[in-house]
C-alpha cells in the first residue's frame, strides 16, 4: 500500500539534479572579475564535484597556469589589460601542452563577434550569462570527458615510448636508445669543455652459464647484474643493455682514471652477487678529455670495445682502459 507521502509517477518525484546523479572530476582555472558573479559560479563548480582556483584578470591567469588544471572557465571582459580573448591566445600560442587545455568562454548573448572572435582564437566553447547551471554542467561535463581522453593517450603515449627505449628483460635503457642519446651527451661535454668516459662491460662464459643452468637462470643473472649496474651507477643518467650479455655506462664528467676506478668497483660488486656460480665480467673504458682530438660517440665506442676485447685476452675478469696516447689497451685491474 502506498502513503500518501510516496511518489506515485515519476514527475511526483523529488528531482535529482545531475551533478547528483554523476559528479564531475577535475581542476578548474576560472577567471571573473565581477566577485558577485564569481561567488554564484564558484558555488555551482564546486556542487558539480570541482576544484575550483578563482583569479580576476587573465594576467593572473597566465601566471598561474600549470599543468595540474583540466580547463579554464573565463569571462570575455576582465579587469587588467587583457581580455578572454587575449587569454584564449595566449595560451593557445603556447609551445607545451597547456596549448590544448580546454577553454570555456562566458559571454552575454548579445556578444557576437566576441564570441566568433572567441571561437576564432582557439576557445573550445561559449556560455551565456547569465546561465543555466544545468547547461553550465553539460558544457563543462563535455569539454572534461576530452580533456580525461586526452590525458589518458598522453599517459598511454608515454608509456609507449618508454617501452620502445628500453630493455623489457632488465629495464635499462636498450641500444637505439643509447645511440640516439649519447652522441647528443658527447657533444654537450665537448662544447662545456668537461671530460667524459664510456663503460662497456659483458659478462664472462655467459653462454656456459645458460648451457649449463638453462635460460631462465641466465635470465635472473642479467636482472641482478642489472640491478647491480643501476646501483653502481645511482647518479648515472645512461646505463644501456646493449645486446645480450654486454653493457653500457656513459660516465659524464669522468675521465678516464676515475672512470677505471668505477669500472674496478663495478666488477668487483659482481664478483660478490650471491648467484651460484658466480658471475665474473670484462671491463672496458675509454674517455674524451678536454686535451684530446675530439671523437665521435662511434669513434669512442670502437676505443671501449677495444679496451674490452683486451680485458677478455688478458684472462677476463678484468678491467682495461684504451689508452689515447699509446692507442693500446692496458688492464688496469686487478693490479
Ligand atoms: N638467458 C639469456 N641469455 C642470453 C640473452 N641474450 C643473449 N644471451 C646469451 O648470452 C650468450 C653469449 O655468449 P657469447 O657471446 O659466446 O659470450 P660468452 O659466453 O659470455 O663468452 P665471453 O664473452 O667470450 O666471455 C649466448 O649463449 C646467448 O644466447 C638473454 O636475454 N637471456
Amino acid at each position: 500500500m502506498t502513503t500518501p507521502e510516496t511518489p506515485t509517477s515519476p514527475s511526483d518525484a523529488p528531482q535529482r539534479q545531475p551533478w547528483e546523479e554523476q559528479s564531475l572530476r577535475g581542476r578548474v582555472l576560472f577567471v571573473e572579475d565581477s566577485q558577485t558573479s564569481a561567488a554564484v559560479t564558484v558555488h555551482y563548480l564546486e556542487q558539480f564535484g570541482l576544484q575550483v582556483r578563482h583569479v580576476t584578470t587573465a594576467e593572473q591567469a597566465l601566471e598561474v597556469l600549470g599543468f595540474e588544471f583540466d580547463l579554464v572557465l573565463s569571462d570575455f571582459f576582465l579587469d587588467g589589460q587583457l581580455t578572454g580573448l587575449d587569454l584564449v591566445e595566449r595560451i593557445r600560442a603556447r609551445n607545451d601542452d597547456l596549448s590544448l587545455l580546454p577553454v570555456l568562454v562566458l559571454t552575454s548573448a548579445e556578444e557576437t563577434d566576441h564570441r566568433i572572435g572567441s571561437l576564432r582564437a582557439g576557445a573550445n566553447d561559449f556560455i551565456y550569462k547569465p546561465f543555466h547551471p544545468e547547461e553550465l554542467y553539460a558544457r563543462l561535463r563535455n569539454l572534461l570527458a576530452l580533456r580525461h581522453a586526452y590525458k589518458k593517450l598522453y599517459t598511454q603515449k608515454k608509456a609507449m615510448e618508454r617501452l620502445s627505449v628500453t630493455d623489457g628483460l632488465t629495464n635499462l635503457y636498450n641500444k637505439r636508445f643509447l645511440n640516439g642519446e649519447a652522441p647528443a651527451i658527447l657533444d654537450r661535454a665537448q662544447r662545456s669543455e668537461h671530460p667524459l668516459a664510456l663503460l662497456v662491460m659483458d659478462l664472462d662464459h655467459f653462454k656456459h652459464i645458460n648451457d649449463t643452468y638453462g635460460h631462465d637462470h641466465g635470465d635472473r643473472t642479467l636482472k641482478m647484474v642489472a640491478e647491480a649496474l643501476e646501483e653502481e651507477f645511482q647518479e648515472v643518467d645512461l646505463i644501456a643493455r646493449y645486446g645480450g650479455e654486454e653493457f653500457v655506462v656513459v660516465l659524464d664528467r669522468a675521465d678516464r682514471a676515475q672512470a677505471a676506478l668505477r669500472g674496478e668497483r663495478l666488477r668487483q660488486r659482481l664478483a660478490d652477487l650471491p648467484l651460484d656460480p658466480p658471475v665474473t665480467a670484462s671491463v672496458g673504458i675509454t674517455a674524451q678529455h678536454v686535451d684530446e682530438p675530439a671523437r665521435d660517440f662511434d669513434k669512442l665506442f670502437r676505443e671501449a670495445d677495444r679496451a674490452l676485447y683486451g680485458a677478455k685476452e688478458s684472462g677476463r675478469d678484468r678491467v682495461a682502459v684504451w689508452e689515447w696516447t699509446t692507442g693500446q689497451a692496458e688492464v688496469r685491474f686487478p693490479a
